[in-house]
C-alpha cells in the first residue's frame, strides 16, 4: 500500500477549507503507485458529489511542482484527456499537507490497462501526437532530468553492482547514443513515463493521462519510443523471451502519424529512440534495485525485461 503520509480526517477537512469543492464526504487511501502518497477524495457541494484525487509529493520539492502541475492544467485546457488540478482559494495548485507539497486533482474514470490492446494503441499514439502539438504553446521550459548525462552519473554510480555483460552493454550503448545528434530532432513538451499504468481507459476511450512528474522539453520521438517499449510489448515468463506485437506499433506509430507527421530524421532515427527509451528504464530500474531510496516501497519493476528490449533493438 503506497501510503507513505497518513492523513486523518480532521486533516483533511482543515486542508480542503482552502478549495470550493464542498464538504469531505469520504476518502480512501490508493494502493497503486510507488511515488506519491494518493487518496481518493469525495466530497458533497451543493448537493453533488465531486471526486478528486489527492497526491502528497513524497519526493519533488516545492519549487519544481509548479511545471507539472501547469502543463497537467494546460494540457486539460486543451482538450488533451489528463487530470485538471484544482485551485486552492490561497495558492493556486500547490499547497502543503502535513509539511509536504501536495495538490488536488479531477478524479478521471476509468482504470488501467494491463494488456492494451491494438485499438489502445492507436488512441495512445494519437493522443500522444496531440499532446506534443499542444505542448507548442506551453511556455515554461524544464530540460530532462533523466537524458544522457543522467544515464553516464547513473552507471558510475551503479558499476560495481553489475555483473561484467550488463556493465559493457551500457558502457557501450552510451557511446553509441552520445554519437547521435538528438538535438537536431523535433522537440518540445513530453511525458517522458507513458507507460500503460499511467493511462486510464474505459473500454477503449482513453479518460486520461496521469502521472506528468516527468514531463520535460526533449526529442519527441524518444516519448513515441518511451510508449512503444512499454505498450506494445508481449511479455513472456522470462525476459529473454519478451518479443513485440508488430501488429501493435503499427498501429500506435500510424496513429502518432497521422496527427504529426514523422520528418524524415525521426524516421531515420527511429531505432536509436526504441533503444534510448529502453536504456533510461534499464537504468532507473537498476538504481531502484541495487539503491532503493530509504523509505521508498519495495515494488521492484523488473530491470530485465529493459535490459531484454534493450538487447532485442540492438539486434534488430
Ligand atoms: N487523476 C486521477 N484519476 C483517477 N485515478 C487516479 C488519478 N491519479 C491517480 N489515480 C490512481 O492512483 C494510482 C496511483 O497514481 P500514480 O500512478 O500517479 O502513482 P504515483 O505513486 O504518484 O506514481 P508512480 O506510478 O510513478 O509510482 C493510479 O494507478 C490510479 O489508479
Ligand atoms: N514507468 C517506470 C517507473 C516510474 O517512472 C518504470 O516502469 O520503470
Amino acid at each position: 500500500m503506497s501510503v507513505y503520509t497518513v492523513v486523518e480526517q480532521d486533516d483533511l477537512v482543515e486542508f480542503l477549507q482552502d478549495y470550493e469543492v464542498g464538504e469531505l464526504a469520504s476518502f480512501e487511501g490508493i494502493s497503486a503507485g510507488i511515488e506519491n502518497t494518493n487518496y481518493f477524495v469525495n466530497t458533497v457541494k451543493d448537493g453533488q458529489r465531486q471526486q478528486f484525487v489527492l497526491t502528497i509529493f513524497e519526493h519533488h520539492s516545492f519549487d519544481e511542482l509548479p511545471y507539472f502541475l501547469n502543463i497537467m492544467a494546460f494540457m486539460a485546457e486543451h482538450e488533451i484527456p489528463t487530470a485538471h488540478p484544482v485551485k486552492s482559494i490561497s495558492n493556486g495548485y500547490l499547497k502543503e499537507l502535513l509539511g509536504k507539497p501536495a495538490a488536488l486533482v479531477e478524479r478521471l474514470k476509468g482504470g488501467g490497462v494491463e494488456i492494451p490492446n491494438e485499438a489502445q494503441c492507436a488512441v495512445m499514439g494519437e493522443n500522444l501526437a496531440r499532446f506534443h502539438l499542444a505542448g507548442k504553446d506551453f511556455s515554461d521550459f524544464r530540460p530532462n532530468d533523466r537524458g544522457l548525462d543522467w544515464m553516464q552519473s547513473t552507471i558510475n554510480l551503479i558499476n560495481d553492482f553489475l555483473p561484467k555483460d550488463e556493465k559493457c552493454l551500457i558502457e557501450e550503448e552510451l557511446v553509441f547514443q552520445k554519437a547521435i545528434d538528438w538535438a537536431h530532432l523535433p522537440q518540445g513538451v513530453i511525458h517522458a513515463d507513458l507507460f500503460c499504468d499511467n493511462a486510464l481507459f474505459s473500454g477503449n476511450e482513453l479518460s486520461g493521462i496521469i502521472d506528468l512528474y516527468y514531463a520535460c522539453n526533449a526529442p519527441f520521438l524518444y516519448d513515441l519510443a518511451v510508449m512503444v517499449n512499454d505498450w506494445c510489448r508481449i511479455n513472456a515468463d522470462t525476459a529473454e523471451a519478451i518479443r513485440f506485437d508488430e501488429v501493435k506499433v503499427t498501429a500506435m506509430l500510424n496513429a502518432y502519424r497521422s496527427q504529426r507527421p514523422l520528418t524524415d530524421a525521426e524516421e531515420a532515427a527511429w531505432p536509436a529512440a526504441l533503444r534510448l527509451a529502453a536504456l533510461r528504464f534499464f537504468l532507473s530500474r537498476l538504481k531502484d534495485k541495487h539503491m532503493p531510496r530509504e523509505g521508498e516501497m519495495t515494488q521492484i519493476k523488473d530491470p530485465d525485461v529493459f535490459k531484454a528490449v534493450l538487447k532485442l533493438h540492438r539486434d534488430a
